[in-house]
């Protein structure tokens, strides 16, 4: 039988997720629950879509709800307000406050019996284990991310919550000079202001405040007050002209020395290139799902983190197939 899938929220996410699930076929898209009025929703293909005052009547034909929202003031709210009634996987990337999201959402998966997974997707998620795994191995080294040039979803949608906006994108560029140091083994400290700076571009609602809004742009905790950030204010014809692709990417690097008198260096390097931002998210996402569906049943409940989650709870591949194709 289907893994029965639900998506809260449609926007760039939520049309990944409609697409990485069609490439499952271990698992089938339900509904698309939305804010907005279903009718004004064009989704990608014929799911049905519901305004989430459906949600909780339809908890029995939901095995695992994606939720899709914005990390900024989206998912705080919605990821433990609905793990108490479905297993749930988010993409939360708010990277200080995991710690309380994570209690929240704990707090709430317990009590309905239920599995959240929080904070899925490539930063924090894949990347996040690849530092884990790299800490593991080379205990005596230093670590480094490193992410673009890209568009990130979480600085763009941030921005698109600042009132008098109308729409905006956020590209992360690396700063190449720091890049090459560490790839040379040169074990440089470096700033957060060292490592990248943010470009943003920005179409404001006519008459607002766009001295204001770029202040509250340069200055948002968690997102750009510790980066050298440049706004641009353009029409919203030049950003579907000029900025439509949500590409991005980057790299985990560790760096890292082994003998007894650290004669030997060594780098770990994880990279990603990705076209599309929210479609390789997503397909991180639908892997999750999986997971979370499948410890559930075993009576599995709580938050967890991709840390918690062995790798074969993700794959369609059976025990005996992993070991005959990927060992
Ligand atoms: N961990 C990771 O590696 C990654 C995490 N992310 C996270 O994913 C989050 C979501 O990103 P993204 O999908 O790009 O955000 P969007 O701004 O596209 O969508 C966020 C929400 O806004 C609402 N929305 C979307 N389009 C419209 C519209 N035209 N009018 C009104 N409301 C709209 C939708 O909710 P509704 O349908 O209910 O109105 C949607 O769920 C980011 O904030 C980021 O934190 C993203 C990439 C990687
Ligand atoms: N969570 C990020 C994914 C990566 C990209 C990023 C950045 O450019 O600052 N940080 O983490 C996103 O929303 O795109």
């Amino acid at each position: 039988m289907s893994i029965r899938v639900a998506i809260l929220g449609y926007g760039n996410l939520g049309r990944g997720m409609e697409c990485a699930v069609k490439q499952n076929d271990d698992m089938e898209l339900v509904a698309v629950f939305t804010r907005r009025d279903p009718a004004t929703v064009k989704t990608l293909t014929d799911v049905k879509v519901y305004n989430v005052d459906q949600l909780l009547s339809m908890q029995d034909q939901i095995d695992v709800l994606v939720l899709c929202g914005g990390s900024a003031t989206d998912l705080p709210k919605q990821t433990a307000e609905y793990a108490k009634y479905f297993n749930v996987v988010d993409s939360f990337d708010t990277h200080a406050k995991i710690p309380e999201h994570f209690a929240q959402v704990d707090t709430a998966a317990k009590e309905g019996g239920k599995v959240a997974m929080i904070s899925v997707g490539w930063d924090p998620g894949m990347f996040s284990l690849n530092r884990l795994y790299a800490n593991a191995i080379l205990r005596d080294g230093s670590d480094y991310t490193f992410w673009g040039k890209g568009v990130s979803q979480g600085h763009s949608d941030a921005i698109r919550r600042i009132p008098g906006v109308k729409d905006a994108k956020q590209y992360t560029i690396p700063v190449e000079a720091a890049l090459e140091a560490v790839r040379n083994c040169e074990n440089p400290v470096l700033t957060t202001r060292q490592k990248h700076t943010r470009e943003c571009f920005v179409v404001a609602e006519e008459g607002a405040d766009k001295a204001q809004i770029e202040e509250q742009i340069k200055t948002m905790p968690n997102y750009f007050a510790d980066y050298d950030t440049t706004v641009h204010f353009i029409t919203e014809e030049e950003l579907q002209r000029d900025h439509a692709g949500i590409p991005h990417g980057g790299f985990v690097l560790r760096t890292g020395k082994t003998g007894l008198n650290g004669e030997h260096d060594h780098v770990i390097e994880y990279s990603l290139k990705l076209d599309s931002n929210p479609e390789f998210t997503s397909c991180v996402l639908t892997a999750y799902a999986r997971a979370a569906y499948r410890m559930n049943q075993e009576g599995q409940k709580g938050c967890k983190t991709v840390f918690d989650v062995a790798p074969a709870y993700l794959s369609t591949l059976t025990p005996e197939e992993m070991r005959s194709t990927l060992l």
